[in-house]
């Protein structure tokens, strides 16, 4: 049994409910504890997850929010930024698995974070599961 913490932007509700039910079930399924932690939006999502690693509290760690592509270029920075500060701290060796959608409108956020569609919570979970998993064998 590991301690997992789910880390959501809470950018757009419902989708994140679906997101985090599927991340949830993923995570109990795999016999392990789960908390809930939540952030305004997705380029708090690392910095969160980076305090949190560093209490050393939790094994493991989901992102989950979704960005949807308005009328700027501000969608390239929170989608990219997002995912490349998740990255570098996976590189760092902590396990995390990325749900943070993004997408070009909401219907495609839908069938992305619905449970019983694309359960790309569920994805992200099983991936932070596995690099945990990684984590214990190559220690
Ligand atoms: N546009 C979206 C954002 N933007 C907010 C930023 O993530 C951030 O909270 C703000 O810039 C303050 O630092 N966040 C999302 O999660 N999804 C979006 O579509
Ligand atoms: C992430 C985004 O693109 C969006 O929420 C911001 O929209 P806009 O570019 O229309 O300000």
């Amino acid at each position: 049994m590991a301690r997992f913490l789910i880390v959501e932007a809470r950018f757009y509700g419902h989708l994140n409910d679906m997101l985090i039910d599927g991340a949830r079930n993923a995570l109990r399924d795999g016999g392990h504890e789960v908390d809930v932690l939540t952030v305004p939006g997705a380029l708090e999502v690392p910095g969160a997850i980076a305090m949190a690693a560093e209490s050393a509290q939790y094994d493991g760690f989901v992102a989950i929010g979704v960005v949807i592509r308005g009328e700027t270029y501000h969608f390239e920075i929170v989608a990219g930024e997002s995912a490349r500060a998740i990255m570098a701290l996976t590189m760092d060796g902590i396990p995390i698995g990325n749900g943070i959608l993004t997408t070009e409108n909401e219907e495609q956020a839908l069938v992305r974070a619905d449970p019983a569609q694309k359960n790309k919570g569920g994805e992200a979970a099983r991936a932070a599961m596995r690099l945990l998993e990684l984590q214990e064998k190559f220690r």
